[in-house]
């Protein structure tokens, strides 16, 4: 049982759920951060030439230096390796559809699919953004911020007029971005109830590097709230994979000395835990391929041979290390 449930006084409740959310607080402003990262190294290996975005520069920090470490070209094949394929998994649901499909992405951070389906002709019925308030807020204003010359009007894809509402949720049309913690589904609930989702139609989730932040408890109680309520749900989701190994506790080590912890990390010890869970809430298929076969097998084998020849690496060892350390969850019910 919820502690919270065990008190029938609803201020004393709401002050235990305030405590325990400060206590946190700290280690979901490192979990933030990442979204820093993740687009820091995505506008590098655009500008490198990995994929066109023109969106990105207006949400990156175009005078921030990215570390050594994360410009070697296997780190941007990976970020190159996860942004295809999430966006081939979304672009086939989408066509399977007609377009009469939602999105919904979580832990979105400043991630510019929407504006890359609009701006390529994608038919498609609402797209739903959802990250910490803090991180929303910041993407609404990199969206409102002045339009710069040579750089793109983000509003331009809006249906209609942007309403931003407690400087953390923003609706325009069919794009909608709002603040909730995944992890309080009350929350999330009603963020998701101002968007005006349509129960009844296709709907794809995205989590792209975002459940493991999660507790293993608090991702399930997710993906089983989402087969609850809607009715054709299907879900992408890319993170770490083989856990159990030295590569993944070199990892662990170094970004718990930044602060962030990976708490649903068991989730990712193997396709059979993956499978598990989504199986679990109630997904009737799911397939799981690490990053090396989304690479050699799952995209388009000429736009691999072109990634390849960006900063002509011939010693692939390193980065079929780091492509099987990750992989990607394709569910449907
Ligand atoms: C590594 S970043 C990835 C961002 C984006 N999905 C991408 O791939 O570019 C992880 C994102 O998940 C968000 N996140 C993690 N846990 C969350 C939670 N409990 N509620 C809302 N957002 C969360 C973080 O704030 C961050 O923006």
């Amino acid at each position: 049982m919820d502690p919270e449930a065990l008190s029938s006084d609803s201020h004393v409740a709401a002050a235990i759920a305030t405590r325990r959310r400060s206590n946190s607080v700290s280690d979901d402003y490192s979990v933030q951060r990442t979204n820093d990262d993740a687009t820091q190294c995505k506008y590098f290996a655009i500008q490198k030439g990995y994929w066109k975005d023109d969106f990105i520069s207006r949400f990156a920090n175009s005078s921030a230096n990215v570390a050594e470490a994360r410009r070697f070209p296997e780190i941007s094949m990976g970020y190159w390796a996860r942004t295809a394929a999430v966006e081939k998994y979304v672009r086939e649901f989408l066509t399977e559809f007609d377009g009469k499909v939602q999105v919904v992405s979580f832990g979105c951070g400043f991630d510019t699919l929407f504006w890359r389906l609009v701006s390529s002709g994608a038919k498609l019925s609402k797209y739903v953004e959802v990250d910490f308030s803090s991180v929303t807020s910041k993407k609404i204003r990199h969206i409102l911020k002045p339009v710069g010359s040579g750089s793109v009007d983000l509003k331009a894809s809006f249906e209609s007029e942007a309403a931003v509402s407690h400087h953390s949720d923003l609706h325009a049309g069919n794009y909608h971005l709002v603040g909730a913690d995944l992890r309080q589904a009350n929350e999330l609930d009603q963020k998701l109830a101002t968007c005006q989702l349509d129960y009844e139609l296709p709907t794809i989730f995205i989590a792209e590097c975002v459940l493991v932040y999660m507790s293993a408890d608090a991702s399930s109680s997710l993906l089983k709230q989402i087969v609850t309520q809607f009715r054709k749900p299907a879900f992408v989701n890319y993170e770490q994979f083989r856990t159990s190994d030295a590569f993944t506790k070199v990892m662990e080590q170094n970004l718990g000395e930044r602060g962030i912890q990976l708490h649903g990390l068991e989730m990712c010890e193997s396709a059979e835990k993956q499978e598990e869970r989504f199986r679990d809430a109630g997904f009737k298929s799911v397939k799981v391929m690490d990053m090396n076969q989304v690479f050699n097998s799952f995209l388009d084998q000429d736009d691999v041979a072109r990634i390849r020849q960006i900063e002509m690496l011939d010693e692939m060892e390193l980065l079929q290390q780091l492509l099987a350390h990750y992989c990607i969850v394709f569910a449907r019910f």
